[in-house]
Formats: C-alpha cells, structure tokens, sequence
C-alpha cells in the first residue's frame, strides 16, 4: 500500500534520512523504532507532505505522492495522528472531530461523528466541553477519533503514548489494537518499543537516518540487538 525507496530527508543543510526502503501492506500495522533523533518523525513527516523529500519516493496505492501537499495527502487517503495530540484546545471535542472529515463531503459526517462517541465513550460524555480541558489519555483518544474522521486508508500515528501514566499508554495500545483489529493499515512510531512491537505485524529499526534492520514484530522482540539497546532486559 505505501511503497518508500531511497527517501531522503532534512532541515536546512542538514539531511536526517538517508535513504530508506520501507513498505507497509495493506491490513498490516508496521512499527519504526529507534532512539531519539534517529529520523522516525521525519519520515512519517516527509510521507504526510509536512517535510519536503529531498530524494527517492513515496507512493501510496500505485500513486506517486511525493512530496504532495499535507491536504492532498489527507485527500489520498493517509491521516496522520500528530506527536503531542495537538488537538484545538479552544475548540469543543465536537468541534475538533468535525474538523478530522475537513477534506470529505458532508453527506455522512453525522453518521461518523456517531461512530466515533460510540467507540469512545468519553468523547460522548465530553462533546461540548473544551478540549483543552480534557486529560492527556482524553486527548489522545480525541486525536485519534479526529484521524478517523477522515476515514484515511493508512492512519499513522507518532509516538502516541507520549507523557501519558503507565495505566494510560496501555489503554492507547488497546485502543491501537482495536483500530487495526478493525482492518485498519498502521504505521505507528513508538519510544515505548515493546508495546510497538507487541502491536506490529512488522517492524524497522531506524539508526541514525538509515534502516539497520526489520522483522516481524516478534522477531524483533527478541534479536539481541533490540532487547539490549530498546528493550531493556
Ligand atoms: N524542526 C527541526 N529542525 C531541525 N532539525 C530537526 C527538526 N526536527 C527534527 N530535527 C532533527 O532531525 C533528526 C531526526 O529527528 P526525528 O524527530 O525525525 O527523530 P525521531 O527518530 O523521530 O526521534 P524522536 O523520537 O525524538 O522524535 C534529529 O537530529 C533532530 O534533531
């Protein structure tokens, strides 16, 4: 489904990707690991037209979008749901999950809007309320619902446990678990790697730019090099 050869990328003068060959299926959920710096985000957002791609290309369903604008990607069918939530905080749940179906027609956003208070009920119960005022977990799982609103065919998400408590990363991770369990593609970046490789049919790890190596999920749980340096046991 999204086929990357060769992407490079950076800021200024400074390239932060080297060169990396990555795919993801469709139905699967892939897993980039790596410490910090190691150019996951920018990857993910070279691929959602925030981050020109210097070199190499991204297609997407036989598509060439490299380097398309963030709302045409949006339109292509690829969401991205953004390290740090970054949900509108003056602006209502309701308000914030609207915005998610932007570049869709109207005809069945009430419908969607349904589906999602469905799948989490707190979203219901906190429609009108702030979402500044709503805790980490609860943002996260608005940015989530908003992602979904647009009813993207590859939902990326970036580091979505971020400063969340332990009772609440694990929540994320079913919540992950649920989406994908849904027929939903994935491409999930994660500091939090054993719930990134719990959660990933396969996984890449990323070093300093490059792609040094990949596996399924679970080999990568337990290849030596991962579990001393990312697992930490
Ligand atoms: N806006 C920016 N301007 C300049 N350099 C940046 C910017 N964002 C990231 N970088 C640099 O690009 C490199 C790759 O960062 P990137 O965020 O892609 O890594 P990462 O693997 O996702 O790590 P993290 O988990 O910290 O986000 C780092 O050296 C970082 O300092």
């Amino acid at each position: 489904m999204l086929e990357i050869r060769g992407l490079r990328t950076g800021y200024g003068p400074i390239e932060v990707v080297h060169g990396i060959d990555l795919d993801v299926r469709e139905g699967e959920c892939v897993a980039l690991i790596g410490a910090n710096g190691a150019g996951k985000s920018s990857t993910l957002k070279t691929v959602c037209g925030l981050l020109p791609a210097r070199g190499g290309s991204i297609r997407f369903n036989g598509e060439d979008i490299t380097n398309l604008r963030g709302h045409a990607v949006v339109k292509a069918g690829i969401t991205m749901c953004p390290e740090g939530r970054q949900v509108f905080p003056g602006m209502t749940v309701m308000q914030n999950l609207r915005l998610g179906a932007y570049a869709r027609s109207d005809a069945e956003q009430a419908e969607d809007l349904e589906r999602m208070m469905d799948m989490f009920p707190i979203l219901r119960e906190r429609a009108g309320q702030s979402a500044g005022t709503l805790s980490g977990g609860e943002q996260e799982m608005l940015a989530i619902a908003r992602a979904l609103m647009s009813r993207p065919r590859l939902c990326i998400f970036d580091e979505p446990s971020l400063g969340l408590a332990p009772k609440i990363v694990a929540e994320v991770g079913e919540t992950i678990a649920r989406i994908k369990a849904m027929g939903m593609t994935i491409l999930l970046v994660e500091q939090n790697s054993l719930m990134a490789l719990r959660l990933a049919d396969r996984a890449y790890l990323f070093e300093a730019g490059e792609i040094v190596l990949e596996g399924t999920g679970e080999e990568l749980q337990t290849h030596p090099e991962v579990v001393k340096a990312y697992l930490g046991h």
